[in-house]
Protein backbone atom coordinates (compact mmCIF):
# COMPACT_ATOMS: atom_id res chain seq x y z
CA UNK A 1 0.00 0.00 0.00
CA UNK A 2 1.30 3.11 -1.16
CA UNK A 3 -1.12 5.49 0.76
CA UNK A 4 -0.47 7.05 4.08
CA UNK A 5 -3.35 8.01 5.67
CA UNK A 6 -2.72 11.06 7.96
CA UNK A 7 -4.27 14.03 8.89
CA UNK A 8 -4.12 17.18 6.28
CA UNK A 9 -4.33 20.08 8.99
CA UNK A 10 -3.32 23.76 7.38
CA UNK A 11 -1.47 22.24 4.43
CA UNK A 12 0.17 19.39 6.18
CA UNK A 13 0.43 15.75 6.64
CA UNK A 14 0.57 15.41 10.28
CA UNK A 15 -0.35 12.03 13.05
CA UNK A 16 -2.76 12.28 15.80
CA UNK A 17 -1.92 14.40 18.48
CA UNK A 18 -2.27 11.54 20.83
CA UNK A 19 -0.52 9.10 18.74
CA UNK A 20 -3.33 6.38 18.43
CA UNK A 21 -3.99 4.73 15.45
CA UNK A 22 -6.81 2.74 13.72
CA UNK A 23 -6.46 -0.51 11.55
CA UNK A 24 -8.56 -0.22 8.42
CA UNK A 25 -9.70 -3.55 7.72
CA UNK A 26 -10.60 -5.34 4.19
CA UNK A 27 -14.09 -6.60 4.61
CA UNK A 28 -13.34 -9.44 1.83
CA UNK A 29 -10.81 -11.00 3.98
CA UNK A 30 -10.58 -9.33 7.34
CA UNK A 31 -6.73 -8.36 6.49
CA UNK A 32 -5.13 -5.05 7.99
CA UNK A 33 -4.94 -2.64 4.62
CA UNK A 34 -3.08 -0.01 6.32
CA UNK A 35 -3.17 1.88 10.07
CA UNK A 36 -4.52 5.41 10.36
CA UNK A 37 -4.25 7.79 12.83
CA UNK A 38 -7.17 7.96 15.31
CA UNK A 39 -7.93 11.56 15.29
CA UNK A 40 -10.12 13.73 18.45
CA UNK A 41 -10.99 16.71 19.60
CA UNK A 42 -7.44 18.17 20.04
CA UNK A 43 -6.68 17.18 16.23
CA UNK A 44 -9.89 18.41 15.17
CA UNK A 45 -9.82 22.07 17.51
CA UNK A 46 -6.40 22.57 15.61
CA UNK A 47 -8.33 21.75 11.89
CA UNK A 48 -11.25 24.01 12.64
CA UNK A 49 -9.04 26.74 13.97
CA UNK A 50 -6.78 26.23 10.77
CA UNK A 51 -9.86 26.54 8.34
CA UNK A 52 -11.17 29.65 10.32
CA UNK A 53 -8.49 31.49 9.85
CA UNK A 54 -7.96 30.30 5.83
CA UNK A 55 -11.46 31.78 5.71
CA UNK A 56 -11.63 35.20 7.81
CA UNK A 57 -8.23 35.70 6.58
CA UNK A 58 -10.65 36.34 3.30
CA UNK A 59 -8.10 35.17 0.53
CA UNK A 60 -9.88 31.66 -0.64
CA UNK A 61 -13.16 33.40 -0.82
CA UNK A 62 -11.90 36.52 -2.40
CA UNK A 63 -10.09 34.45 -4.97
CA UNK A 64 -12.36 35.06 -8.47
CA UNK A 65 -14.68 32.33 -8.73
CA UNK A 66 -13.46 31.35 -12.07
CA UNK A 67 -9.89 30.68 -10.60
CA UNK A 68 -11.52 28.79 -7.62
CA UNK A 69 -13.62 27.14 -11.15
CA UNK A 70 -9.79 26.16 -12.57
CA UNK A 71 -8.95 24.38 -9.42
CA UNK A 72 -12.07 22.50 -8.86
CA UNK A 73 -11.19 21.32 -12.17
CA UNK A 74 -8.23 20.52 -12.12
CA UNK A 75 -9.57 18.25 -8.90
CA UNK A 76 -11.30 16.26 -11.93
CA UNK A 77 -8.71 15.74 -13.94
CA UNK A 78 -6.50 14.08 -11.41
CA UNK A 79 -9.00 11.72 -10.05
CA UNK A 80 -9.36 10.85 -14.34
CA UNK A 81 -5.56 10.67 -14.69
CA UNK A 82 -5.79 8.44 -11.00
CA UNK A 83 -9.19 6.48 -11.74
CA UNK A 84 -7.33 3.17 -11.13
CA UNK A 85 -5.93 3.73 -8.62
CA UNK A 86 -8.66 5.31 -6.59
CA UNK A 87 -11.05 2.69 -7.84
CA UNK A 88 -8.92 -0.08 -6.28
CA UNK A 89 -8.47 1.38 -3.17
CA UNK A 90 -12.67 1.89 -2.33
CA UNK A 91 -12.84 -1.61 -3.42
CA UNK A 92 -10.45 -2.74 -1.15
CA UNK A 93 -11.60 -0.46 1.81
CA UNK A 94 -15.11 -1.25 0.99
CA UNK A 95 -15.79 -4.61 -0.59
CA UNK A 96 -17.60 -3.43 -3.63
CA UNK A 97 -16.69 -4.59 -7.23
CA UNK A 98 -13.72 -2.63 -8.96
CA UNK A 99 -16.38 -2.19 -11.45
CA UNK A 100 -18.61 -0.32 -9.21
CA UNK A 101 -15.69 1.92 -7.90
CA UNK A 102 -14.73 2.53 -11.44
CA UNK A 103 -17.99 3.69 -12.16
CA UNK A 104 -18.31 5.76 -8.84
CA UNK A 105 -14.94 7.85 -9.88
CA UNK A 106 -16.43 8.80 -13.16
CA UNK A 107 -19.77 10.00 -11.42
CA UNK A 108 -16.70 11.81 -8.90
CA UNK A 109 -14.95 13.37 -11.77
CA UNK A 110 -18.16 14.27 -13.24
CA UNK A 111 -19.09 16.09 -9.91
CA UNK A 112 -15.79 18.28 -9.22
CA UNK A 113 -15.96 19.21 -13.21
CA UNK A 114 -19.70 20.09 -12.69
CA UNK A 115 -19.32 22.85 -9.91
CA UNK A 116 -16.00 23.27 -12.11
CA UNK A 117 -18.57 24.85 -14.72
CA UNK A 118 -20.93 26.74 -12.63
CA UNK A 119 -18.56 28.23 -10.03
CA UNK A 120 -18.26 31.62 -11.51
CA UNK A 121 -22.08 31.61 -12.55
CA UNK A 122 -23.52 32.18 -9.08
CA UNK A 123 -23.21 36.07 -9.26
CA UNK A 124 -26.10 37.29 -7.46
CA UNK A 125 -28.77 39.36 -9.46
CA UNK A 126 -30.23 43.14 -9.43
CA UNK A 127 -33.52 43.80 -7.68
CA UNK A 128 -36.10 46.11 -9.50
CA UNK A 129 -35.75 48.45 -6.34
CA UNK A 130 -39.23 49.86 -5.56
CA UNK A 131 -37.27 53.32 -4.04
CA UNK A 132 -35.51 56.32 -6.39
CA UNK A 133 -32.03 56.80 -6.76
CA UNK A 134 -31.52 53.68 -5.17
CA UNK A 135 -29.30 50.81 -6.11
CA UNK A 136 -30.10 46.68 -4.72
CA UNK A 137 -28.71 43.93 -5.49
CA UNK A 138 -28.39 40.55 -4.30
CA UNK A 139 -25.40 38.65 -3.54
CA UNK A 140 -23.99 35.08 -2.82
CA UNK A 141 -21.51 34.77 -0.40
CA UNK A 142 -19.61 31.56 0.98
CA UNK A 143 -21.03 30.43 4.47
CA UNK A 144 -17.71 30.11 6.19
CA UNK A 145 -16.34 27.45 8.01
CA UNK A 146 -17.89 24.36 6.68
CA UNK A 147 -18.18 20.76 8.84
CA UNK A 148 -18.24 17.74 6.61
CA UNK A 149 -19.18 14.25 7.59
CA UNK A 150 -19.25 11.14 5.65
CA UNK A 151 -20.27 7.66 5.75
CA UNK A 152 -18.68 3.96 5.02
CA UNK A 153 -21.00 3.19 1.85
CA UNK A 154 -19.99 5.22 -0.77
CA UNK A 155 -16.72 7.23 0.32
CA UNK A 156 -15.00 9.36 -1.72
CA UNK A 157 -18.74 9.78 -3.88
CA UNK A 158 -20.40 11.70 -1.00
CA UNK A 159 -17.24 13.31 0.26
CA UNK A 160 -17.24 14.75 -3.42
CA UNK A 161 -21.11 16.23 -3.29
CA UNK A 162 -19.57 18.27 -0.38
CA UNK A 163 -16.20 18.78 -1.37
CA UNK A 164 -16.72 20.91 -5.01
CA UNK A 165 -19.41 22.77 -4.10
CA UNK A 166 -17.43 24.32 -1.23
CA UNK A 167 -14.63 24.98 -2.50
CA UNK A 168 -16.21 26.46 -6.00
CA UNK A 169 -18.25 28.83 -3.86
CA UNK A 170 -15.40 29.51 -1.54
CA UNK A 171 -15.80 28.02 2.15
CA UNK A 172 -13.19 26.53 4.17
CA UNK A 173 -13.95 23.06 5.37
CA UNK A 174 -12.93 20.37 7.78
CA UNK A 175 -13.68 17.01 5.96
CA UNK A 176 -14.19 13.72 8.55
CA UNK A 177 -14.67 10.39 6.54
CA UNK A 178 -16.12 7.33 8.03
CA UNK A 179 -13.25 5.81 10.36
CA UNK A 180 -13.73 2.62 8.34
CA UNK A 181 -13.31 3.80 5.00
CA UNK A 182 -10.59 6.95 4.96
CA UNK A 183 -8.49 5.51 2.13
CA UNK A 184 -9.68 7.31 -1.04
CA UNK A 185 -10.80 10.74 1.07
CA UNK A 186 -7.09 10.55 2.29
CA UNK A 187 -5.40 10.42 -1.73
CA UNK A 188 -8.01 12.78 -2.65
CA UNK A 189 -6.93 15.24 -0.33
CA UNK A 190 -3.92 15.03 -2.20
CA UNK A 191 -5.02 15.51 -5.53
CA UNK A 192 -6.37 18.72 -3.70
CA UNK A 193 -3.08 20.17 -2.50
CA UNK A 194 -1.83 18.50 -6.28
CA UNK A 195 -4.39 20.97 -7.73
CA UNK A 196 -3.40 23.82 -5.70
CA UNK A 197 -5.57 24.59 -2.91
CA UNK A 198 -4.45 26.44 -0.36
CA UNK A 199 -3.32 25.80 3.41
CA UNK A 200 -5.51 25.60 5.62
CA UNK A 201 -8.68 25.82 3.57
CA UNK A 202 -9.41 22.22 3.16
CA UNK A 203 -8.47 20.46 5.99
CA UNK A 204 -8.96 16.36 6.67
CA UNK A 205 -9.29 14.70 10.55
CA UNK A 206 -9.43 10.84 10.67
CA UNK A 207 -11.32 9.35 13.61
CA UNK A 208 -14.38 8.38 15.40
CA UNK A 209 -18.11 10.29 15.13
CA UNK A 210 -18.25 10.50 18.83
CA UNK A 211 -14.72 12.39 19.26
CA UNK A 212 -14.22 14.20 15.75
CA UNK A 213 -17.31 14.40 14.29
CA UNK A 214 -19.09 15.39 17.75
CA UNK A 215 -16.81 18.21 17.80
CA UNK A 216 -17.22 19.43 14.55
CA UNK A 217 -20.86 19.60 14.98
CA UNK A 218 -20.63 21.51 18.39
CA UNK A 219 -17.70 23.83 17.45
CA UNK A 220 -18.78 27.70 18.08
CA UNK A 221 -16.18 28.18 15.03
CA UNK A 222 -18.46 26.17 12.36
CA UNK A 223 -20.74 27.92 10.77
CA UNK A 224 -22.62 24.85 8.83
CA UNK A 225 -22.24 20.83 8.84
CA UNK A 226 -23.27 18.75 5.95
CA UNK A 227 -23.95 15.22 7.08
CA UNK A 228 -24.34 11.85 4.96
CA UNK A 229 -25.12 8.63 7.52
CA UNK A 230 -28.03 7.11 9.37
CA UNK A 231 -30.91 8.64 10.57
CA UNK A 232 -29.76 8.19 14.34
CA UNK A 233 -26.56 10.40 14.02
CA UNK A 234 -28.23 12.69 11.81
CA UNK A 235 -30.36 13.78 14.71
CA UNK A 236 -27.32 14.15 17.29
CA UNK A 237 -25.64 15.88 14.99
CA UNK A 238 -28.55 18.38 15.12
CA UNK A 239 -29.09 18.88 18.54
CA UNK A 240 -25.14 19.69 18.89
CA UNK A 241 -25.56 22.34 15.87
CA UNK A 242 -27.88 23.91 18.00
CA UNK A 243 -25.64 25.53 20.26
CA UNK A 244 -24.81 28.08 17.70
CA UNK A 245 -27.47 27.71 14.99
CA UNK A 246 -25.18 26.19 12.46
CA UNK A 247 -26.85 25.64 8.65
CA UNK A 248 -27.36 21.86 8.54
CA UNK A 249 -27.77 19.93 5.45
CA UNK A 250 -28.66 16.28 6.55
CA UNK A 251 -28.72 13.06 3.90
CA UNK A 252 -30.07 10.45 6.01
CA UNK A 253 -30.95 7.20 5.47
CA UNK A 254 -34.12 5.64 3.04
CA UNK A 255 -36.72 2.83 3.19
CA UNK A 256 -37.25 2.99 -1.29
CA UNK A 257 -40.99 1.80 -2.01
CA UNK A 258 -40.32 0.45 -5.79
CA UNK A 259 -43.93 0.14 -7.30
CA UNK A 260 -44.37 -2.50 -9.81
CA UNK A 261 -46.74 -2.41 -11.94
CA UNK A 262 -48.75 -4.94 -14.01
CA UNK A 263 -48.51 -3.47 -17.03
CA UNK A 264 -44.73 -3.23 -16.72
CA UNK A 265 -42.27 -4.21 -18.54
CA UNK A 266 -41.91 -7.63 -16.47
CA UNK A 267 -37.78 -8.59 -17.58
CA UNK A 268 -36.74 -5.26 -17.70
CA UNK A 269 -38.62 -4.37 -14.09
CA UNK A 270 -37.21 -7.39 -12.75
CA UNK A 271 -33.63 -6.89 -13.76
CA UNK A 272 -33.89 -2.95 -12.28
CA UNK A 273 -35.65 -4.65 -9.21
CA UNK A 274 -32.51 -6.33 -8.37
CA UNK A 275 -30.07 -4.08 -9.92
CA UNK A 276 -32.15 -1.29 -7.18
CA UNK A 277 -31.13 -3.34 -4.68
CA UNK A 278 -27.95 -5.61 -4.64
CA UNK A 279 -25.59 -3.40 -6.13
CA UNK A 280 -23.04 -2.71 -3.24
CA UNK A 281 -24.62 -5.53 -0.73
CA UNK A 282 -27.59 -3.65 -0.78
CA UNK A 283 -25.88 -0.75 0.98
CA UNK A 284 -27.32 2.25 -0.51
CA UNK A 285 -29.26 4.89 0.79
CA UNK A 286 -31.44 4.63 -2.02
CA UNK A 287 -31.47 0.72 -2.22
CA UNK A 288 -35.18 -0.37 -3.51
CA UNK A 289 -35.49 -3.03 -1.19
CA UNK A 290 -39.22 -2.33 -0.10
CA UNK A 291 -41.00 -3.99 -3.90
CA UNK A 292 -44.59 -2.73 -3.98
CA UNK A 293 -46.10 -5.23 -6.45
CA UNK A 294 -49.03 -5.56 -8.40
CA UNK A 295 -51.09 -8.62 -6.79
CA UNK A 296 -51.68 -10.34 -10.92
CA UNK A 297 -48.35 -10.50 -11.66
CA UNK A 298 -47.02 -11.10 -7.94
CA UNK A 299 -46.03 -14.78 -7.82
CA UNK A 300 -44.06 -14.50 -11.55
CA UNK A 301 -42.41 -11.67 -10.44
CA UNK A 302 -41.23 -12.74 -7.27
CA UNK A 303 -40.67 -16.65 -9.29
CA UNK A 304 -38.17 -14.51 -11.44
CA UNK A 305 -36.60 -12.70 -9.18
CA UNK A 306 -35.70 -16.25 -7.01
CA UNK A 307 -34.42 -17.49 -10.54
CA UNK A 308 -32.33 -14.54 -11.25
CA UNK A 309 -30.66 -15.29 -7.89
CA UNK A 310 -29.87 -18.86 -8.24
CA UNK A 311 -26.49 -18.91 -10.31
CA UNK A 312 -25.79 -15.13 -8.23
CA UNK A 313 -21.63 -14.81 -7.87
CA UNK A 314 -20.62 -13.88 -4.37
CA UNK A 315 -16.89 -13.22 -3.80
CA UNK A 316 -14.00 -10.28 -3.96
CA UNK A 317 -14.32 -7.51 -5.38
CA UNK A 318 -11.36 -7.98 -7.54
CA UNK A 319 -12.56 -10.68 -9.52
CA UNK A 320 -14.02 -9.80 -12.65
CA UNK A 321 -17.15 -12.34 -12.32
CA UNK A 322 -17.90 -11.22 -8.95
CA UNK A 323 -21.72 -9.62 -8.80
CA UNK A 324 -21.92 -8.75 -5.18
CA UNK A 325 -18.82 -8.27 -2.49
CA UNK A 326 -19.34 -8.45 1.32
CA UNK A 327 -21.08 -6.38 3.90
CA UNK A 328 -18.44 -3.61 5.24
CA UNK A 329 -17.96 -5.26 9.23
CA UNK A 330 -18.91 -8.17 11.29
CA UNK A 331 -21.13 -5.45 13.34
CA UNK A 332 -23.08 -4.68 10.29
CA UNK A 333 -23.35 -8.31 9.05
CA UNK A 334 -25.04 -9.06 12.78
CA UNK A 335 -27.26 -6.59 12.08
CA UNK A 336 -27.94 -7.58 8.97
CA UNK A 337 -28.68 -11.12 10.63
CA UNK A 338 -30.58 -9.91 13.39
CA UNK A 339 -33.30 -7.90 10.57
CA UNK A 340 -33.78 -11.25 8.64
CA UNK A 341 -34.71 -12.70 12.03
CA UNK A 342 -36.99 -10.27 12.92
CA UNK A 343 -38.66 -10.72 9.74
CA UNK A 344 -39.21 -14.55 10.36
CA UNK A 345 -40.56 -13.73 13.84
CA UNK A 346 -42.79 -11.61 12.37
CA UNK A 347 -44.29 -13.95 9.51
CA UNK A 348 -43.00 -12.79 6.81
CA UNK A 349 -42.03 -15.62 4.23
CA UNK A 350 -38.33 -16.22 2.71
CA UNK A 351 -38.44 -16.96 -0.21
CA UNK A 352 -34.68 -16.80 -0.83
CA UNK A 353 -31.54 -16.67 1.08
CA UNK A 354 -31.74 -15.69 4.61
CA UNK A 355 -28.14 -16.50 5.85
CA UNK A 356 -24.54 -16.33 5.26
CA UNK A 357 -23.09 -17.78 2.44
CA UNK A 358 -21.50 -21.75 2.78
CA UNK A 359 -19.03 -21.12 0.66
CA UNK A 360 -15.85 -21.99 2.43
CA UNK A 361 -13.45 -18.94 0.56
CA UNK A 362 -15.83 -16.96 1.45
CA UNK A 363 -16.07 -17.78 5.36
CA UNK A 364 -13.62 -15.11 6.39
CA UNK A 365 -15.41 -12.19 4.61
CA UNK A 366 -18.52 -10.31 5.86
CA UNK A 367 -20.87 -11.77 2.99
CA UNK A 368 -24.43 -12.44 3.17
CA UNK A 369 -27.18 -14.06 1.07
CA UNK A 370 -29.41 -12.00 -1.45
CA UNK A 371 -32.42 -12.38 0.34
CA UNK A 372 -35.84 -11.84 -0.42
CA UNK A 373 -38.93 -11.84 1.90
CA UNK A 374 -42.78 -12.47 0.51
CA UNK A 375 -46.26 -11.92 2.45
CA UNK A 376 -44.97 -8.66 4.02
CA UNK A 377 -47.27 -6.04 5.30
CA UNK A 378 -46.18 -2.01 5.95
CA UNK A 379 -46.58 -2.58 9.86
CA UNK A 380 -43.71 -5.03 9.73
CA UNK A 381 -40.08 -3.55 11.45
CA UNK A 382 -38.56 -5.02 8.10
CA UNK A 383 -40.63 -3.12 5.96
CA UNK A 384 -40.33 -0.14 7.73
CA UNK A 385 -36.39 -0.19 9.02
CA UNK A 386 -33.58 0.02 7.40
CA UNK A 387 -31.38 -2.62 7.02
CA UNK A 388 -28.74 -1.64 4.81
CA UNK A 389 -27.92 -4.82 3.71
CA UNK A 390 -29.15 -7.33 -0.06
CA UNK A 391 -32.41 -7.65 1.52
CA UNK A 392 -35.93 -7.17 -0.49
CA UNK A 393 -39.36 -7.35 0.97
CA UNK A 394 -42.50 -7.53 -1.46
CA UNK A 395 -45.66 -6.62 -0.40
CA UNK A 396 -48.12 -6.76 -3.20
CA UNK A 397 -51.46 -4.15 -3.70
CA UNK A 398 -54.01 -4.15 -6.04
CA UNK A 399 -54.95 -0.30 -7.28
CA UNK A 400 -52.86 2.70 -7.70
CA UNK A 401 -54.01 4.51 -5.13
CA UNK A 402 -53.27 1.84 -2.37
CA UNK A 403 -49.85 1.11 -4.41
CA UNK A 404 -48.98 5.06 -3.10
CA UNK A 405 -50.44 4.63 0.17
CA UNK A 406 -48.10 2.26 0.78
CA UNK A 407 -45.05 3.76 -0.53
CA UNK A 408 -45.61 6.74 1.73
CA UNK A 409 -46.33 4.77 4.55
CA UNK A 410 -42.95 5.17 5.84
CA UNK A 411 -40.86 7.99 7.98
CA UNK A 412 -38.35 8.27 5.62
CA UNK A 413 -38.62 10.09 1.99
CA UNK A 414 -35.41 9.36 0.08
CA UNK A 415 -35.93 7.77 -3.62
CA UNK A 416 -38.95 5.56 -4.82
CA UNK A 417 -39.41 3.67 -8.33
CA UNK A 418 -42.75 3.21 -10.49
CA UNK A 419 -42.33 0.43 -13.25
CA UNK A 420 -45.80 0.60 -15.48
CA UNK A 421 -46.17 1.53 -19.51
CA UNK A 422 -48.69 4.21 -18.69
CA UNK A 423 -47.23 7.47 -18.47
CA UNK A 424 -50.13 9.35 -17.49
CA UNK A 425 -50.40 6.52 -14.59
CA UNK A 426 -46.67 7.32 -13.88
CA UNK A 427 -46.56 10.85 -13.36
CA UNK A 428 -49.76 10.78 -11.18
CA UNK A 429 -48.25 8.08 -9.06
CA UNK A 430 -44.62 10.64 -8.97
CA UNK A 431 -46.70 13.69 -7.68
CA UNK A 432 -48.02 11.74 -5.12
CA UNK A 433 -45.11 10.09 -3.63
CA UNK A 434 -43.40 12.06 -0.99
CA UNK A 435 -39.92 11.98 -2.00
CA UNK A 436 -37.09 13.99 -3.02
CA UNK A 437 -36.08 11.44 -5.88
CA UNK A 438 -38.88 9.45 -8.10
CA UNK A 439 -37.90 7.33 -11.14
CA UNK A 440 -40.17 6.49 -13.86
CA UNK A 441 -38.91 3.26 -15.40
CA UNK A 442 -35.93 3.50 -13.83
CA UNK A 443 -33.68 2.99 -10.26
CA UNK A 444 -30.96 4.09 -8.76
CA UNK A 445 -29.62 6.85 -11.48
CA UNK A 446 -28.28 10.26 -10.44
CA UNK A 447 -26.17 12.41 -11.91
CA UNK A 448 -24.65 16.09 -11.03
CA UNK A 449 -27.10 18.52 -12.58
CA UNK A 450 -30.14 16.80 -10.71
CA UNK A 451 -30.28 17.67 -7.08
CA UNK A 452 -30.52 14.70 -4.35
CA UNK A 453 -31.87 14.69 -0.76
CA UNK A 454 -34.85 13.64 1.30
CA UNK A 455 -38.31 14.55 2.09
CA UNK A 456 -39.29 13.42 5.50
CA UNK A 457 -36.85 11.83 8.11
CA UNK A 458 -34.33 11.21 4.90
CA UNK A 459 -32.75 14.74 5.31
CA UNK A 460 -32.84 18.45 5.34
CA UNK A 461 -31.36 20.13 2.57
CA UNK A 462 -30.43 19.24 -1.09
CA UNK A 463 -27.10 18.17 -2.84
CA UNK A 464 -25.93 18.18 -6.45
CA UNK A 465 -27.15 20.73 -8.69
CA UNK A 466 -28.17 24.77 -8.27
CA UNK A 467 -29.08 23.70 -5.34
CA UNK A 468 -25.93 22.31 -4.02
CA UNK A 469 -23.89 25.05 -4.61
CA UNK A 470 -26.65 26.85 -2.36
CA UNK A 471 -26.30 25.02 0.60
CA UNK A 472 -22.61 26.52 0.67
CA UNK A 473 -23.86 30.12 0.19
CA UNK A 474 -25.48 32.64 2.03
CA UNK A 475 -27.67 35.03 0.32
CA UNK A 476 -27.16 39.02 1.07
CA UNK A 477 -29.14 41.92 -0.16
CA UNK A 478 -26.93 45.18 -0.39
CA UNK A 479 -28.98 48.54 -0.85
CA UNK A 480 -27.89 51.84 -1.36
CA UNK A 481 -29.23 54.98 -1.56
CA UNK A 482 -28.16 57.37 -4.18
CA UNK A 483 -29.29 60.23 -2.51
CA UNK A 484 -29.47 60.04 0.67
CA UNK A 485 -31.83 62.80 2.92
CA UNK A 486 -32.02 63.74 6.37
CA UNK A 487 -35.94 62.54 7.43
CA UNK A 488 -36.15 64.95 10.60
CA UNK A 489 -38.73 62.41 12.62
CA UNK A 490 -37.06 63.00 15.82
N1 LIG B 1 -29.10 10.27 1.89
C1 LIG B 1 -27.96 9.92 1.33
O1 LIG B 1 -27.58 10.46 0.28
C2 LIG B 1 -27.10 8.87 1.95
C3 LIG B 1 -25.95 8.45 1.26
C4 LIG B 1 -25.15 7.46 1.83
C5 LIG B 1 -25.48 6.91 3.06
N2 LIG B 1 -26.60 7.33 3.70
C6 LIG B 1 -26.99 6.71 4.97
O2 LIG B 1 -25.83 6.47 5.78
C7 LIG B 1 -26.07 5.37 6.66
C8 LIG B 1 -24.90 4.42 6.60
O3 LIG B 1 -23.74 5.08 6.90
P1 LIG B 1 -22.99 4.97 8.32
O4 LIG B 1 -23.28 3.66 8.96
O5 LIG B 1 -21.59 5.38 8.09
O6 LIG B 1 -23.74 6.09 9.14
P2 LIG B 1 -23.38 6.68 10.57
O7 LIG B 1 -24.44 7.65 10.88
O8 LIG B 1 -23.10 5.60 11.53
O9 LIG B 1 -21.98 7.41 10.33
C9 LIG B 1 -21.84 8.42 9.36
C10 LIG B 1 -20.71 9.34 9.77
O10 LIG B 1 -21.09 10.00 10.97
C11 LIG B 1 -20.05 9.89 11.92
N3 LIG B 1 -20.62 9.97 13.28
C12 LIG B 1 -21.05 8.96 14.06
N4 LIG B 1 -21.50 9.45 15.24
C13 LIG B 1 -21.36 10.80 15.18
C14 LIG B 1 -21.66 11.87 16.09
N5 LIG B 1 -22.20 11.64 17.28
N6 LIG B 1 -21.42 13.13 15.69
C15 LIG B 1 -20.90 13.37 14.47
N7 LIG B 1 -20.57 12.41 13.58
C16 LIG B 1 -20.81 11.13 13.93
C17 LIG B 1 -19.39 8.56 11.58
O11 LIG B 1 -18.11 8.48 12.14
C18 LIG B 1 -19.39 8.62 10.07
O12 LIG B 1 -18.33 9.39 9.60
C19 LIG B 1 -27.35 4.74 6.15
O13 LIG B 1 -28.40 5.11 7.00
C20 LIG B 1 -27.53 5.35 4.77
O14 LIG B 1 -28.86 5.36 4.31
C21 LIG B 1 -27.41 8.30 3.18
C1 LIG C 1 -26.48 8.73 -2.84
N1 LIG C 1 -25.99 7.45 -3.35
C2 LIG C 1 -27.06 6.79 -4.08
C3 LIG C 1 -24.89 7.70 -4.27
C4 LIG C 1 -25.44 6.62 -2.32
C5 LIG C 1 -26.34 6.28 -1.25
O1 LIG C 1 -25.99 5.50 -0.39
Amino acid sequence: MNLKPQHYINGKWVDAKSGKTRDIINPFNQEVIVTAPEGDETDTKEAIAAAREAFDNGEWSSTPATERGAIVRKIAEFIERDREELAELESLDTGKTVEESRGDMDDIAGVFRYYAEIADKNGGEMIASPVPDSVSKVVHEPVGVCGQITPWNYPLLQASWKLAPALATGNTLIMKPSEITPLTTVKVFQLMEEAGVPAGVANLVLGAGSTVGAELSSSLDVDLISFTGGIVTGKKIMQAASVNVKKLALELGGKNPNIIFADADFDIAVDQALNGVFFHAGQICSAGTRLIVEESIHDEFVNALVERLKNFKLGSGFDEDTQMGPLISAEHLAKVEEYVEKGKKEGATLAVGGSRPEAPELQDGFFYLPTIFTDCTTDMHIVQEEAFGPVITVEKFQTEEEAVKTANDSIYGLAGGVWTNDSVKAERCAAKMRMGTVWINEFNLYFPHAPWGGYKQSGIGRELGKLGIEEYTETKHIFQNLKPAAMNWF
